[in-house]
């Protein structure tokens, strides 16, 4: 983008550890480390992490913005998402770049229409009312444990059409591979060398591969409506299809992207609602009312109508962002906010530090759903000042997804159960790849009689 006035030059990166650079300082508190770097350079800074000291990292819905929107094509995911989780993930939507991305997002579109999300709805209650039955209620009761295994249970509903196809223990296998790749995102050592996480990574991506590769010629020969399915049918306008090796990439990427994310901002919601009593009653009230009008599988539309629900789950999402950040690499020189930026820089987009500054946000540490009311709507204070889903061509094609599995989800455990969690718990988070609660998140569960 060219301007007028002399371009700053980005200073040389503060000195870290060797090959990692600053990663334990991320991974011991971002917002620290995002602060640190805001008040020592503002927007744009110098950083080095894993292994690499060519990091810029952009800070602000301004900043945010110009690598999002990306008007000057300069900036692309799949090398600097490859860089941290290539090998594991690589060749997912959102590693793809420019037309080929544009592609193959078209095609993807069409399992993410209204009338899919309502068949995936479908598929979500009994999935959830199944596996609510399980939980057995204690005063330390691990939330987020509980909660991971059983967004797994609704993906093995929604994505792969239901656990007849499958048995406990080979889905048990899938989880831990998964976990495997995710994991991977943290190594210090990035080669397939015995005993270390990247190790794991490929042996659970080459079990992904497998398991996905042995139901897709079933899939292929019947349409049903999991999202598998739906994937190895579905065309774009233009009449594209999905390869076979395209629909086992997009597949592992989809089931990654859906799973942890999910989990973090329901345990996210489990605490908060936990901590703020009155909120938890206010949304239980409106599942109540709900649930007498439609019944316990409400579709789409009257999901969304449980309001309050909203609200805390996007003031969940802005407190605790399951992706803080998000990361590019420039493909040509290109400029942020009137610092140059030469070809080849990865830039570490921080998304979850606009979330919490004081310029856009009233008490931004404070829990107060109410800022998102049609009233208030503070978050309309920067198009970019609230954007846990990202923003531009890459915005996440499962947010209204997402929306629906967390409020079916939500609306179930309201009414089956109540919940308190001490006023001055913090979580302690794991930040290595996406924050999750090292403690499991203790909740003390009772269950309500129906
Ligand atoms: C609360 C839950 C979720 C959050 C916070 C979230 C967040 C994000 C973010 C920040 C991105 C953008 C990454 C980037 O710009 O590099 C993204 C992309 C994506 N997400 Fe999500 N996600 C969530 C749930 C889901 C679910 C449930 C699905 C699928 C069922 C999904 C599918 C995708 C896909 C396909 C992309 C890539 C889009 C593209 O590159 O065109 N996500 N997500």
């Amino acid at each position: 983008m060219a301007t007028s006035t002399p371009l700053r030059e980005l200073p040389p990166p503060p000195k870290g550890l060797p090959l990692i650079g600053r990663s334990l300082e991320y991974a011991r508190d971002p917002m620290a480390l995002f602060r640190k770097q805001w008040d020592g350079y503002g927007p744009v800074s110098p950083m080095s992490l894993v292994g690499k000291d060519t990091w810029v990292m952009l800070l602000g819905p301004d900043a945010v913005e110009v690598a999002l929107r990306n008007a000057d094509k300069a900036w692309a995911n799949g090398p600097a998402w490859t860089y941290l989780v290539g090998p594991f993930f690589g060749r997912g939507l959102m590693f793809l770049d420019f037309d080929e991305h544009l592609l193959h997002r078209r095609i993807m579109q069409q399992a993410f229409t209204r009338d899919r999300l309502e068949n995936y709805v479908g598929a979500m209650h009994p999935a959830i009312t199944n596996g609510l039955a399980t939980w057995t209620p204690k005063p330390d009761f691990q939330a987020y444990w509980a909660l991971k295994d059983l967004t797994l249970d609704i993906a093995t509903n929604t994505f792969m059409g239901g656990a007849d196809h499958t048995s406990a223990a080979e889905m048990e296998q899938v989880n831990r591979s998964f976990i495997a790749c995710v994991q991977s995102a943290a190594a210090i050592v990035r080669a397939d060398v015995p005993f270390t996480r990247w190790h794991r990574g490929l042996k659970g991506r080459r079990h992904l591969e497998e398991f996905f590769n042995t139901y897709l010629p079933e899939r292929r020969a019947t349409a049903t409506d999991d999202l598998f399915s739906v994937l190895c049918h579905i065309e774009s306008e233009d009449g594209e299809r999905f390869s076979d090796r395209d629909v086992v990439n997009h597949m592992i990427f989809l089931m990654m992207a859906a799973h942890d994310t999910s989990t973090i901002t329901l345990s996210s919601m489990m605490q908060f609602l936990g901590q703020h009593p009155q909120w938890q009653q206010r949304c239980r009230a409106e599942a109540e009312e709900l649930a007498a009008r439609v019944g316990t599988a409400p579709g789409l539309a009257d999901l969304e109508s449980l309001t309050s629900i909203d609200l805390v789950m996007k003031e969940s999402l802005r407190l605790r962002a399951p992706v803080p950040v998000v990361l590019r690499q420039a493909v040509k020189d290109t400029e942020v906010l009137g610092t140059r930026i030469p070809k080849d820089t990865f830039a570490i987009v921080g998304v979850q530090y606009a979330q919490l500054m004081e310029e856009y946000w009233t008490d931004p540490e404070t829990f107060d759903p109410e800022r998102f009311s049609p009233e208030r709507r503070e978050d309309r204070s920067h198009r970019y000042a609230w954007a846990p889903f990202g923003g531009g061509v890459h915005k996440c094609l499962g947010m209204f997804f997402a929306g629906s599995e967390v409020t079916a989800l939500m609306f179930h455990l309201l009414l089956d159960f109540e919940w308190s969690v001490d006023p001055s718990y913090v979580a302690p988070m794991n930040n290595h790849s996406l924050p999750f609660p090292k403690d499991g998140q203790p909740v003390e569960l009772r269950r309500r009689p129906r």
